[in-house]
């Protein structure tokens, strides 16, 4: 039988981005605060912020202390912790994460922003919207949406020069 040739994916992050600044803009940035789940998606927000011209800061999130497998994994590997420089109480959020995989990462993140207040809304946009939900969590806005087998890991990397690639792992 002849081999199956090897599905190539090419995802052009910087493509995706300028769509996903149109997205968020839909959303209403303009009225919102911008919340990147650490790091990519906070990549994503910092960026946003600049280029939508928005004033004062974006916020980072990060899931490290509500994930569903803290116990056995604990604050490894963490990173970069939750920053808001605003007060979350009746504020319009845009949450921005770089892949939508599982939803267990959004629902982790939910939880810890409800950690620091009450927000009027939350909307989640992302670049990549990969499928495989275990969770009842959508998108408000996806620049792409791809199926990939559960083998294969999809992350956002950034270079030296702020720009966006996709960082593919795992076989095909
Ligand atoms: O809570 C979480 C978040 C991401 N991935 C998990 O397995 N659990």
């Amino acid at each position: 039988m002849p081999e199956e040739p090897a599905v190539k994916l090419t995802l052009d992050a910087e493509a995706l981005y300028r769509e996903l600044v149109r997205g968020v803009q839909q959303l209403g940035a303009a009225e919102s605060r911008l919340v990147g789940v650490t790091s990519g998606g906070a990549w994503l927000a910092e960026r946003l912020q600049k280029d939508l011209g928005l004033p004062g800061a974006a916020g980072a999130i990060s899931s490290a202390m509500h994930r569903d497998d803290f116990a056995t994994r604990g604050l490894a590997g963490a990173g970069r912790q939750t920053q808001l420089p605003f007060e979350v109480d009746d504020a319009h959020i845009i949450l921005l994460d770089d892949v939508l995989y599982t939803g267990r990462t959004i629902r982790a993140v939910l939880n810890e922003l409800f950690d620091y207040g009450r927000p009027a809304s939350v909307k989640l946009a992302v670049l990549v919207d990969r499928g495989g939900r275990e969770l009842p969590v959508q998108a408000d806005y996806a620049a792409a949406r791809v199926a990939l087998p559960a083998t294969q890991s999809l992350a956002l990397a950034r270079g030296e020069d702020g720009r966006f690639s996709f960082q593919v792992e795992g076989q095909t």
